[in-house]
């Protein structure tokens, strides 16, 4: 369940259940609007108090299809809905057909020139008339072009008519505007915030990357995701080529425990080596901060040592902070390589602190010669900016590079510009993509930091870790987050945890720690943090 699909693996999900007779269209149809109506009612409970009127905004699609299955529905509990058509009638696809047919027995649908007309004369100026409920069934996973300009100013006609707040506002799939393979609105040049952000978005049997991505979260407001009866893993089974297109599919960052062990019945007598020996290279003095924060994430997450690699004019600075994490002298890359001629350190952390220039970037070929596990951040980064390939040439599968967006767009340039470049069609260019894209010129685990976190291996697993919705850590953007990040990688690098799996469950940790702090987060704490945290996954 912790799959994020693209548009086209939940179609070909779809088109698999079509095919083997698991489902018709029909019936999923009739399951979304049911799925749709009763996201609300559990949500919402107090509109079934109210004036229990719905605006419901049908597109030419199926989208526009769930739109009427939720009107009939509605209406069938006492609801008063009216529907409002974008496109024709009789062009509609048949199942989105079949049920306009069913709702136009029972109520109106009103052409979408004329809703402009009503929006702009009627509804909305006569507080009797207001909808408590505006329904978005305009575009869902079939969006693959912007708004046109007549439906994008409509929309905000509506957004000003019914501010947020005076009526819940709930999309089908999608906020209709939104790519749901990158969570960017779709535009037809400079960039435009989507015409109307909803309070709610009911996604169907899995949520779409377009969900957590980018905009996706502030657009979307709360997801739900309606259980629409198909049975994924029957699917799978029976059809080889969906077995396939869903194994490359997005996964969402999980906690997985056992990897955060120590000891137990079948593990009796371990020493502090069996779990490693994590090295984090600090900066000269007054610079000292980042490394010490990275090697206290490193140390709390369970590496058995950590060792800081401190210039000798920053050793007494370090060694006033620091108790249970050692210190090593190293002023420079021939320093460094002498310390790693003790085999026992296997994972190494540089760029917090390091400072940006020639000695950083010797230190950074030293550690990736030596092989080890290594994590690259901040200034072992921005080091290479306008140098990136003599990087790259030294990269290998056991490297995690961890930018944030500015480091990235050091690095790689032209991608950051595809990736920020308008997005004028869909599927457009996606977090994902950029990151997957980065790894694979890298020719190591990148991951791409921000509250849509993205890590890709080469050619293998791409996992999120988003901190939005029920898992939003705001406080997460303060100074410091990220070194202690890279020092919680780096500590499950020393343990022996498969790279992809130490950032995915390390970035997962962040989150969780930031959240059980909530406001007022120091990077400081983060590391403090972990034991709860353990305890109550289970650790
Ligand atoms: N995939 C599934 O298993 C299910 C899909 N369902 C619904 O079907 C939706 C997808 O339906 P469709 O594929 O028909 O696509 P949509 O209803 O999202 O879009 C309709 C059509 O509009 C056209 N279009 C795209 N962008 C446009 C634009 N900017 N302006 C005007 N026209 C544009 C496209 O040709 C597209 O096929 C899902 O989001 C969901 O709501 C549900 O009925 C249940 C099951
Ligand atoms: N709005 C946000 N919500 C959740 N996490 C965030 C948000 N903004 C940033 N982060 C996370 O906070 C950390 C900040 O790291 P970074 O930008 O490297 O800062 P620093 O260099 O100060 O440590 C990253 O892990 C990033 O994913
Ligand atoms: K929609």
């Amino acid at each position: 369940m912790t799959e994020l699909l693209t548009s086209a693996q939940m179609r070909a999900i779809e088109q698999t259940a079509f095919d083997l007779g698991a489902a018709t269209g029909a019936e999923l149809m009739e399951r979304a609007g049911q799925g749709v109506v009763e996201a609300i009612l559990a949500s919402f409970p107090d509109l079934e108090h109210g004036s229990r009127r719905a605006v419901i905004l049908c597109g030419p699609g199926n989208n526009g299809g769930d739109g009427f299955v939720v009107a009939r529905l509605l209406k069938e509990r006492g609801w008063t809905a009216e529907c409002f058509l974008y496109g024709e009638a009789d062009r509609l696809p048949p199942d989105a057909r079949a049920n306009f047919e069913r709702w136009s027995v029972l109520g109106p649908t009103t052409d979408f020139n004329d809703w402009r007309f009503a929006l702009r004369y009627g509804v909305g100026s006569n507080g009797a008339e207001a909808p408590t409920l505006v329904i978005d069934a305009l575009f869902g996973t079939g969006l693959v072009r912007p708004l046109a300009d007549d439906l994008d100013r409509a929309l905000r006609e509506l957004d000003a008519a019914f501010p947020k707040g005076t009526a819940k506002r709930v999309a089908v799939d999608a906020p209709s505007g939104l790519c749901m393979d990158s969570g960017r609105p779709l535009v037809p040049g400079a960039k435009v915030e989507l015409p109307l952000k909803q309070d709610m978005t009911v996604s169907f049997h899995r949520l779409k990357l377009g969900h957590v991505l980018s905009e996706g979260p502030e657009s979307c407001g709360a997801v739900r995701v309606a259980d629409i009866g198909l049975d994924q893993a029957a699917l799978r089974a029976a059809r080889s080529e969906l077995r396939e297109t869903l194994g490359a599919a997005v996964t969402r960052a999980i906690p997985r425990a056992y990897e955060l062990r120590k000891g137990g019945e079948d593990a009796p007598g371990v020493h502090k080596y069996d779990y490693g020996h994590a090295l984090v290279v600090s900066g000269g003095p007054g610079h000292t901060g980042a490394a010490r924060l990275a090697a206290r994430g490193a140390l709390r997450i369970g590496a058995g040592l950590v060792t800081v690699a401190a210039p000798g004019s920053a050793m007494t600075e370090c060694a006033s902070h620091l108790t249970a994490i050692m210190l090593a002298r190293c002023n420079g890359a021939s320093d460094l390589g002498a310390i790693l001629g003790d085999e026992r350190l296997n994972a190494l952390c540089l760029g917090p602190g390091l400072g940006v220039g020639s000695a950083t970037r010797d230190m950074v070929m030293t550690a990736l010669g030596s092989r080890r596990c290594c994590v690259l951040d901040a200034d072992a980064l921005t080091s290479f900016a306008g140098s990136a390939p003599s990087l790259f040439a030294h990269l290998h599968s056991r490297v995690i590079l961890t930018p944030h967006t500015g480091e990235f767009a050091r690095l790689f340039p032209d991608i950051w510009a595809k990736l920020t470049d308008p997005a004028t069609r869909g599927p457009a260019y996606s977090k994902v993509d950029a990151t997957q894209e980065a790894a694979a010129r890298a020719g190591c685990i990148v991951l791409l930091k921000g509250p849509d976190t993205v890590i890709a291996e080469p050619g293998g697993r791409t996992v999120i870790s988003a901190a939005s919705y029920d898992r939003a850590a705001p406080w997460l953007a303060t100074a410091g987050a990220g070194d202690v990040l890279s020092g919680m990688i780096t500590g499950l690098l020393a343990r022996g945890v498969w790279p992809v799996t130490a950032a995915e469950i390390a970035t997962w940790l962040h989150v969780e720690a930031a959240r059980r702090f909530g406001p007022g987060l120091i990077a400081a704490d983060l590391p403090d943090l972990l034991p709860a945290v353990f305890r109550e996954i289970g650790v």
